[in-house]
């Protein structure tokens, strides 16, 4: 069976593709304004929520934009080549699922804190990706041509979220990754308390640092300081105030929903003429319906692991933090795969190697 639902719609003129282009660049400005906007306006007004508050949105993810901007992985590759979506790639996809997420969930129950270790570096690598993404394809950066400067850009984007909040809230960034770690072995918790040592703060934020004036200052050389370099500081120091400000559990929860999934859902409509087409009308609306179309099952699917890594966890969880702590490594197990998934879009797409085209 082979079910290409690209070729059910017309194909899209290259003008209808570049005004979906367009529409996309202004939903994901918007998205990224109000995780700013909000994030700032909620800690201004109220000084710092109940925590249980600032998990909402991490738990809203569930449902909104987080779980399913990754439950369409297995329609985006054929759609970014133009292939045929056949039941074998369908199958390949939910093997790289099965084989990389079993693996991960034994590294989980044998080894939390190098699990959660690699959950941090694994969500740095994959938000800084999003992030190059849309920087090339939606901002259209002209200083990012080479892989050196992909990869700065790629740090900065995505320590902003992972190490921002280890030098502002120390304290709490402990306290997650112990509910995390605890869920598999309580006594462990304890131990992490040298993550967030000062002189290991220090190390690690000088060299944040330093990443972000490199990156910031090659880019300011290569463009003269063009327009899309200002929006990309801009967006940057907006960043870093907004991880260094906002309480981290809140923050993320933000940034997950309406920075990186808004983004990702965005580049999957892209790349899907049904979408494209509805894009450039602009009927954002019938874009979406389309998208939740897609999404649906696979989120269903989603809803299904995180129930099957709360059967597997040795400690049952009862609090708010600890039901966060069970989602956190649920969706640790499902990012491993969805980033083989995404690096090999970009790569479809040349953004890794860079492709002349993006010059
Ligand atoms: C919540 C939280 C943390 C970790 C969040 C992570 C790692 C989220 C990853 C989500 C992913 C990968 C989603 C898929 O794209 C930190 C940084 C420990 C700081 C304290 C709050
Ligand atoms: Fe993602």
């Amino acid at each position: 069976m082979s079910t290409n639902t690209n070729a059910a719609a017309q194909s899209p003129t290259a003008r209808e593709r570049a005004r979906a282009r367009n529409v996309a660049r202004v939903v994901s400005l918007a998205a990224a304004t109000m995780v700013l906007g909000l994030g700032f306006a909620l800690t201004a007004l109220t000084g710092s929520l109940p925590l249980w508050v600032q998990y909402l949105p991490l738990l809203a993810s569930v449902l909104l934009l987080g779980l399913p901007h990754g439950a369409v992985d297995h329609l985006v590759l054929p759609r970014a080549r133009n292939e045929p979506i056949t039941v074998r790639a369908l199958a390949g996809v939910g093997a790289l699922y099965l084989v990389a997420g079993t693996i991960y969930a034994a590294i989980w129950l044998l080894a939390p804190v190098a699990a959660f270790s690699l959950f941090i570096l694994l969500t740095l690598f994959h938000w800084g990706q999003g992030d190059v993404y849309a920087l090339v394809e939606l901002v259209g950066v002209d200083y990012l041509e080479t892989p050196a400067r992909r990869t700065l850009a790629l740090l900065v984007r995505g320590g902003a979220p992972m190490v921002v909040p280890l030098i502002a809230f120390p304290g709490q960034y402990a306290f997650v990754a112990g509910t995390v770690v605890g869920l598999f072995d309580p006594g462990v918790a304890a131990g992490l308390e040298s993550l967030i040592r000062t002189q290991v703060r220090l190390l690690v934020g000088a060299a944040f640092g330093a990443v972000v004036v490199a990156a910031l200052g090659v880019g300011y050389l290569r463009s003269g300081g063009s327009r899309s370099w200002m929006f990309d500081a801009g967006e940057t120091v907006g960043l870093v105030a907004f991880f260094a400000l906002v309480p981290p559990v809140l923050a993320i929860g933000l940034y997950f929903c309406f920075w990186h999934s808004v983004r990702h859902i965005l580049r999957t409509m892209l790349v899907d003429d049904g979408t494209v087409s509805a894009l450039a009308e602009p009927a954002v609306g019938r874009a979406c319906l389309r998208f939740a179309r897609d999404a649906t099952p696979l989120t269903v699917g989603g809803i299904v692991v995180c129930v099957g890594i709360a059967l597997l966890v040795p400690q049952t969880p009862a609090t708010v933090p600890e039901i966060g702590g069970l989602y956190l490594v649920a969706l640790a197990i499902l990012t491993l795969p969805h980033v083989v998934v995404v690096s090999l879009l970009d790569r479809s797409q040349g953004l890794w190697p860079p492709s002349p085209s993006h010059d």
